[in-house]
């Protein structure tokens, strides 16, 4: 439960700070969005978040592109099923491949980009979205993990300004570990506001 409740969360900032840094305008986006919302004589509460969707895409986004779980948790078939024209027999391990859905042109347009954007609407499926899994044995933390990235997130653009070190892109090469880490970890510098 600690493995699969704060990895996962602190892994998905480590992204959305990273791709943030990459992409200023959105950065400023996010940070107008909670001077709006939130103002500057306080944090972001979790009353809040339901006013900030511009924020809620970006961690949508990061989970897209990064899903913290990439292979979900093997499910083993207690029966018989037909899925997408195969038959599958009871007792087979299936392993899904998140990362893959998430970044199929089929189911949304340029899916290797960093674009929050893309949630405003309809233009991605929500089933086709399932960073935390989807049916009985989804994520139970799903509703928790939301509010504590968002939190986290929310706080950290409010009260840094976040620079990247040097001029180059912050590098988003993956590592090898079960919750995609960063390759190279972020490094970055900040200014209290
Ligand atoms: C960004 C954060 C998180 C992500 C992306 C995430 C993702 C996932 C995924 C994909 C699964 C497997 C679902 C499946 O195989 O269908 C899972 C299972 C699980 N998660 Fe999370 N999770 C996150 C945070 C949390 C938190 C905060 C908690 C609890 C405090 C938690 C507790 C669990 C538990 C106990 C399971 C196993 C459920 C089962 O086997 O029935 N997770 N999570």
């Amino acid at each position: 439960m600690l493995t699969a409740g704060t990895d996962t969360s602190s892994v998905t900032i480590e992204w959305a700070l990273s791709l943030l840094l990459n992409h200023p305008e959105v950065l400023e986006k996010a940070r107008a969005e909670l001077d709006a919302q939130v103002g500057t004589d306080r944090l972001v509460n979790e009353h809040d978040l339901s006013n900030l969707p511009y924020l809620h895409n970006i961690i949508s986004e990061t989970l897209r592109l990064y899903p913290a779980a990439p292979m979900l948790v093997p499910h083993e078939l207690s029966d018989d099923c037909k899925t997408g024209g195969y038959n599958i027999s009871r007792g087979t391990i299936l392993l899904v491949n998140v990362w893959a859905v998430h970044r199929d042109p089929n189911v949304c347009d340029d899916p290797t980009s960093f674009k929050p954007k893309r949630f405003e609407g309809l233009q991605v499926q929500a089933s086709k979205l399932i960073p935390f899994g989807m049916g009985r044995r989804s994520c139970p933390g799903s509703g928790l993990a939301q509010r504590v990235v968002g939190l986290a997130l929310g706080s950290l653009i409010q009260s840094f300004d976040w620079k990247k070190i040097g001029e180059e892109e912050i590098d988003l090469a993956e590592g090898i570990g079960v919750s995609i880490p960063k390759a190279k970890p972020l490094e970055k510098t900040c200014v209290r506001n």
